[in-house]
């Protein structure tokens, strides 16, 4: 820390240069402003001409909005290396007016690395580091620690920042996650520099800033990539109420090509969230089931047993089991996928139908007129007839060689009927059951909801197994259905109806975005500023500018495109998925650049991984390396100590991480019998509010009484929040324990603690996630007695 005496002057000092980069940055800002009008005015030209425009205008919106996400707390850093030579550190760089060093530089570079990493034993040529407090624009506080490399201060208990991260820690929590650039430690910085290609594996105990890590390494590479600005980072969350906790950290960072979902929500246009039974969800999960489709799907493509009898253009005809065998195997030749594949069958179904209709109608007419010109008797017709339909049901067909007989009528005839067999509804009918046109969902609607189907599907199953997948046709869909529906589509392929929607979409999201890009330079626009880029050009015509150039942020498009590649994925609490999963997500990003990121003790998905090596080795071979966190900066040791028996019944191999903090008060353990609990649990949570002091407060209990509980709170707690789209801003919410997975309170009241060991196979690790969510208080609340792995806890004096 600074003394005292010097406080005033340095304070006085990083006060004039953060003066300075904001009017530079103030600058900055006018001068995009003006190209962007510039750009947004220039409307005629060549198409070529305009499209550059358009990619010009979207980049100079880009920056500009990364200008503006970064005005507060611009700057919070500064390494000095030696007298003159200084750097200041912050959110984003800012150039001087010449040629002169840049005023600031981006917390990315390499050059404010040392920032993060230096410490006292190993202070990388760095004399000071100097953490700077601001608000808006105003510095607020410094704090300096001072290097010196004789020091020989052993590395593994140096934080860097120590002051500055304690103060960071200290702050109540919001309901949100904020960006950590400004107290980043070293090796959380480490994994977020770690090189870009292969396999990153992040394991930490909860509170270790995993997830801090994933967006910053986001946004480390989209700044230290340019090709990843195009092609987008896509992270994966546990659930929607994770993501709304995390989703104002990339923005803050004013990173926009970083599409945020929850694996309910990869299927765009789906949004799965309805419960299911673990043990269906485990055996969704399993490999087998990309079998399983793929049989599903073969078995929909003319695949009889028998041949088929069918009534077109009033004749009656026989397919042969062989000859549809062949019509399938040329449809789907080179591996053209099941709705790819349905013109094909089309085309040769149609081309037998007719010609066997050309031939059939041949023969009657042709005997007609011959009886009409006298040289052939009635008797000679019927015969003709009769060898005509033996022929059309496949027998003998040889006999009646017409193309040979009538060739030229043969041929117009038959090629009537090509032209008349797409619009005759029976030869469609029987199209649409030999080959249908397919969507993933009506293929696994269909798939459940019958046994036969199953069993010839999924015939590696064990008959239990396949009775528990079964489920009525329109139930909703769950989440273990979101990897099958994606593994359906890719077996399905596309068709022109999906794609003619899609291009509607898109033509309404260009519209939509270039909006965007007008109000973003109509909210920009300077007081004095009185022409703006919507006074000159309607987003109608700025979307029609591009109709070469598709107009969306790189997110935007992701989240609407299936079979978007995106250059790097980072997952979140890893350990829950299924490989079913993995397989969805190693096809978003086929060059398998991953960041992931978990703790395997904190796995509650039946189907998820319980070790690293078990969950990726199908997917990466051994192409993926390990980092671990070991620095806990949520949960005060005093509190870390009650989940210490729990995490040994998970693995006695499990350590937990070292807590930064100290000094909270002991966790709280209070019981009631069942029948007193809910009314119980309504007073230790406005008890848990009270002691938070405006903070925030989560009433974690099993999911399946979640609806019960969060009654009986809300009756003490009226503006308590609950539910799916639970909000997580008001002071206090009800959470089934599953929502509070990766979220953090100051204060926590975990409900019933046996009731989550028996909601669950991993009941073990949901408990663990409950009792690790708390920064300041944990109150365990508990029916009846107390469950063995929290024995140790001491029970409050009632
Ligand atoms: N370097 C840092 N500077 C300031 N705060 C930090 C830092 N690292 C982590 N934190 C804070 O510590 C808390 C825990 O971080 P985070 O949620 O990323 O941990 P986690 O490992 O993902 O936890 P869990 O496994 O329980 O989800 C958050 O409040 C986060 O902001």
């Amino acid at each position: 820390m600074t003394a005292p005496s010097s406080q005033s002057t340095e304070h006085a000092h990083e006060q004039a240069y953060l003066d300075l980069l904001h009017d530079r940055l103030d600058t900055l800002c006018t001068e995009i402003r003006g190209d962007l009008r510039t750009a947004l005015r220039e409307s005629s030209g060549t198409a070529q001409g305009q499209v550059e425009r358009g990619v010009v205008a979207e980049r100079l919106a880009r920056k500009l909005l990364m200008m503006e996400a970064a005005e507060n707390r611009l700057c919070f850093g500064r390494l000095d290396r030696a007298e003159d030579d200084r750097l200041y550190i912050g959110r984003i760089g800012v150039s001087g007016a010449g040629d002169d060093d840049p005023l600031l530089i981006d917390w990315r570079a390499p050059a404010a690395r040392p920032f993060y990493t230096a410490t006292a034993a190993a202070a990388q040529g760095v004399r000071l580091r100097r953490h700077l407090h601001t608000r808006n624009r105003r510095v607020l506080r410094v704090d300096d620690e001072l290097f010196d490399d004789t020091a020989g201060v052993p590395d593994d208990v140096q934080l860097s920042g120590e002051a500055a991260l304690l103060a960071a820690l200290r702050h109540g929590r919001t309901g949100r996650m904020h960006d950590a650039v400004a107290t980043l430690q070293a090796e959380q910085d480490k994994i977020i520099r770690s090189p870009h290609a292969g396999v990153t594996v992040v394991q930490g105990s909860p509170g270790t800033g995993k997830t801090v890590v994933a967006l910053h390494r986001a946004a480390y590479l989209l700044y230290s990539h340019e090709r990843l600005q195009r092609s987008g980072v896509l992270v994966v969350g546990p659930n929607s109420v994770f993501l709304e906790y995390i989703s104002q950290v990339l923005p803050g960072l004013g990173e926009t090509s970083v599409l945020l979902s929850s694996v309910g929500s990869l299927y765009p246009g789906l949004s799965a969230s309805a419960g299911e039974p673990v043990a269906s969800a485990e055996i969704k999960g399993r490999l087998v089931m990309a079998d399983v489709l793929d049989r599903a799907v073969r078995a929909r493509q003319a695949a009889v047993t028998e041949s088929v009898d069918a009534l077109i253009g009033g004749e009656h005809f026989r397919l042969s089991r062989d000859f549809l065998a062949d019509a399938a195997a040329r449809a789907t030749e080179g591996g053209r996928q099941h709705n790819l594949a349905r013109p094909e069958f089309r085309d040769i179904l149609f081309e037998e139908l007719a010609d066997r209709l050309a031939r059939v109608i041949g023969d009657i007419e042709v005997g007609f007129e011959e009886i009409l010109a006298g040289e052939m008797d009635v008797q000679a017709l019927d015969l003709a007839v009769q060898e005509d339909l033996a022929g059309v049901f496949g027998q003998d067909a040889k006999a009646y060689d017409f193309r040979a007989q009538l060739p030229a009528e043969f041929t117009e005839r038959k090629a009537n009927w090509l032209h008349a067999l797409p619009r005759d509804r029976d030869a469609q009918r029987l199209l649409d059951s030999l080959w249908p046109l397919l969507s993933p969902e009506q293929l696994l609607d269909d798939l459940y909801a019958d046994p036969a189907r199953l069993a010839e599907a999924a015939p590696q199953l064990e008959e239990e197994d396949r009775a528990l997948l079964v489920r009525e046709r329109g139930a909703p869909w769950t989440l273990s259905d979101v990897p099958l529906l994606d593994e359906a589509a890719e077996l399905l392929g596309y068709d022109d109806h999906a794609e003619t929607e899609r291009q509607a979409a898109r033509r309404a999201a260009q519209r939509d975005y270039a909006q965007g890009v007008l109000d973003i330079a109509r909210g920009s626009r300077d007081a004095d500023d009185h022409l703006h880029a919507a006074d000159l050009v309607s987003a109608e015509q700025l979307a029609g500018w591009h109709t070469q150039t598709d107009l969306r942020t790189v997110a935007e498009r992701a989240a609407a495109d299936r079979t978007w590649v995106f250059g790097h994925v980072i997952v979140d609490e890893a350990q829950d998925l299924s490989p079913m999963t993995w397989r969805l997500l190693v096809r978003r990003c086929p060059t398998r650049s991953f960041t992931v990121v978990g703790d395997a003790a904190q796995s509650s998905d039946a189907a998820g991984a319980t070790s690293w090596r078990e969950a990726l080795e199908p997917f990466f071979g051994t192409r993926w390396r390990l980092s671990q966190l070991t620095v806990n900066y949520r949960t005060p040791g005093e509190i870390m100590e009650a989940s210490r028996q729990v995490l040994k019944a998970i693995s006695p191999e499990l350590l937990p991480a070292r807590a930064v903090r100290h000094g909270a008060e002991p966790p709280r353990c209070t019981g009631t019998t069942p029948e007193e609990f809910p009314a119980g649990l309504a007073e230790a949570a406005a008890s848990a509010a009270r002691r938070a002091a405006g903070g925030r407060t989560a009433i974690v209990v099993p999911t399946a009484d979640l609806e019960r509980l969060a009654a009986a709170v809300s009756a003490r707690i009226p503006d308590a929040s609950w539910g799916a789209d639970v909000d997580l801003e008001r002071d206090v919410v009800v959470l089934g324990v599953r929502q509070a997975k990766g979220l953090e309170f100051d204060s926590v009241v975990v409900a019933d603690p046996q009731g989550m060991l028996d909601g669950s196979t991993r009941g073990l690790s949901d408990l663990y996630v409950a009792l690790t969510r708390a920064s300041r208080f944990l109150h365990v609340f508990h029916a009846g007695p107390l469950p063995e792995v929290l024995s140790h806890l001491t029970q409050d004096p009632s």
